[in-house]
């Protein structure tokens, strides 16, 4: 049987060897990245690195502070590299993301970002399309049923994540869109972000540098071309 969380775990703590002293990196959201974050921790505990981060999640801020990084909400300068998972990746570097609900704040990290490292496990790689995983958008919590009907004319039945009790850390409700496939995710992005109401969707484009796949005794590391 496949060892998921040997696969996270390998493609975290290669990641995590590629960090610096002084850098300023994005840390995303997930079980990978909590992998990632205390991997982090233990160089900062024995090589003595300094650190600083930007966070996209309580959750995640509450375990970098934990082990040891330095977190900061804000920073003039681009961020040096941003770590995150992802729930679907195809080899050109689209990604649905969101699966943890922190999608809006992933995006603005991994936008504001020199280099988006993904780290997955081999479950996540899709070489034909995306969408099997159902599209997470983050939306207003106003007017929401006309909202999810905005987003179905887009193609896709929506259900609001949790029946509409789970909150974002910015107070806004998921819909969790389910498409039978997403062949052109830049043209879906663009589409669902034009419907009022829609913070941000789950599809990331011309973000991802590279993919760092864990396997069971390693990682397959993928560069993406920009
Ligand atoms: O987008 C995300 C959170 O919003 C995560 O990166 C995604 O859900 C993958 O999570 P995991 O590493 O637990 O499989």
């Amino acid at each position: 049987m496949q060892d998921l969380e040997a696969e996270k775990m390998n493609a975290a703590k290669e990641a995590a060897k590629a960090v610096r002293s002084g850098m300023t990196i994005g840390i995303g959201s997930g079980s990978t990245v909590n992998h990632f974050i205390r991997a982090l921790g233990e160089r900062v505990k024995e090589e003595g690195l300094s650190v600083t981060c930007v966070v996209s999640s309580s959750q995640s801020r509450r375990l970098a502070e934990e082990n040891g990084l330095r977190v900061i909400e804000d920073i003039p300068e681009k961020l040096d590299i941003d770590f995150d998972g992802a729930d679907e990746a195809d080899l050109k570097g689209n990604l649905i993301k969101g699966g943890g609900g922190a999608l809006t704040r992933e995006k603005i990290v991994a936008y504001n970002s020199r280099e988006l490292w993904v780290m997955v496990d081999s479950t996540k790689i899709k070489r034909d399309y995306l969408g099997r995983f159902p599209l997470p958008v983050e939306i207003l919590p106003f007017m929401v049923s006309r909202t999810l009907k905005n987003l179905e004319e887009a193609g896709c039945s929506c259900s609001l994540r949790g029946g509409g009790a789970y909150r974002t850390d910015n107070g806004n409700v998921i819909a969790d869109c389910r498409f039978k496939r997403i062949d052109d995710p830049a043209a879906l992005e663009r589409r669902l972000k034009m419907v009022p109401g829609v913070v941000e969707v789950g599809i990331f484009t011309s973000l991802t540098s590279r993919i760092i796949e864990g396997t069971v005794d390693g990682v397959q590391v993928y560069s993406i071309p920009k």
